[in-house]
């Protein structure tokens, strides 16, 4: 069971409002791109990790690359204007990936095992994706008013890492690019090619660094697992 994985590490994070790249923010005095850079190095079923970065920031990267030891990144292309963008600079890299992961560089707490859960759900079904059962009441509003209530039942929060069987992906990516279509991640471009996606049932933990209040979030996850 081998696989690449796609790490997207070339946001503005707005959200964040840093003022610079929130993957360098640091989490225990570690880099939140580190932290997920560590959980594929570590993983002996990875085969390589395809880093898409901004120009300007990957001389910084590279240092970063150095000082924690991290020897699987294959490349590091440049990031564009979107995510997808960005996944499909890492996608025209790889020649000959079998089954390949998608991963937020800004999703740190991942772990091995439902990465692994992943994987073999690709290598069978073509495509699985990391999610979590909705906890909250989700309903549509238009102009502030309520229009209507999902039932909370079917919901699922959906995250990465997302596992493609790379041959599936590259024609997912390619048809939305010549329909000139944008999702906000890789499944709904499989999705769109009537292809069956699956779902892995993963952490609640596995959040997505996105504002300032994960950060707290994530404190307490690291403090969890080191025990601290
Ligand atoms: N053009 C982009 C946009 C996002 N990403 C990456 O995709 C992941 C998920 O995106 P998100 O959390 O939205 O990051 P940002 O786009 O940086 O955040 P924001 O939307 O708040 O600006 C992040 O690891 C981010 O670095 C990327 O590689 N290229
Ligand atoms: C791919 C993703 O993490 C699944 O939930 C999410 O869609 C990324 O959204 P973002 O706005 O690009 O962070």
């Amino acid at each position: 069971m081998q696989y690449d994985v796609i790490l997207p590490a070339a946001g503005s994070g707005k959200r964040m409002a840093a003022g610079h790249n929130k993957l360098f923010l640091e989490l225990r005095n570690k880099p939140i791109l580190i932290h997920t850079l560590e959980v594929f190095q570590q993983d002996e079923a990875c085969r390589g990790i395809w880093l898409a970065v901004k120009p300007d920031e990957k001389a910084y990267i590279q240092t970063l690359l150095e000082k924690y030891h991290i020897t699987k990144v294959k490349a590091m292309p440049n990031g564009g204007e979107e995510r997808q963008h960005s996944v499909v600079a890492c996608v025209k890299q790889i020649e000959d990936g079998q089954i390949v992961l998608v991963h937020d560089a800004a999703r740190p707490f991942i772990t091995i095992p439902i990465i692994h859960e992943l994987v073999e759900a690709a290598e069978k079904k073509g495509a699985a994706i990391a999610g979590v059962k909705a906890k909250d009441t989700m309903k549509v509003v238009e102009n502030g008013k309520i229009k209507g209530t999902v039932d909370r039942s079917s919901l699922w929060m959906i995250q990465t890492p997302q596992a493609f069987d790379f041959t599936l992906l590259k024609k997912a990516e390619q048809q939305a690019e010549t329909d000139n279509f944008l999702g906000t991640d890789e499944a709904m471009l499989v999705e769109r090619l009537g292809q069956s996606v699956y779902i892995v049932e993963s952490s609640y933990e596995n959040v997505k660094i996105t504002t300032k209040e994960d950060l707290i979030f994530g404190d307490a996850i690291l403090s969890q697992r080191i025990g601290g």
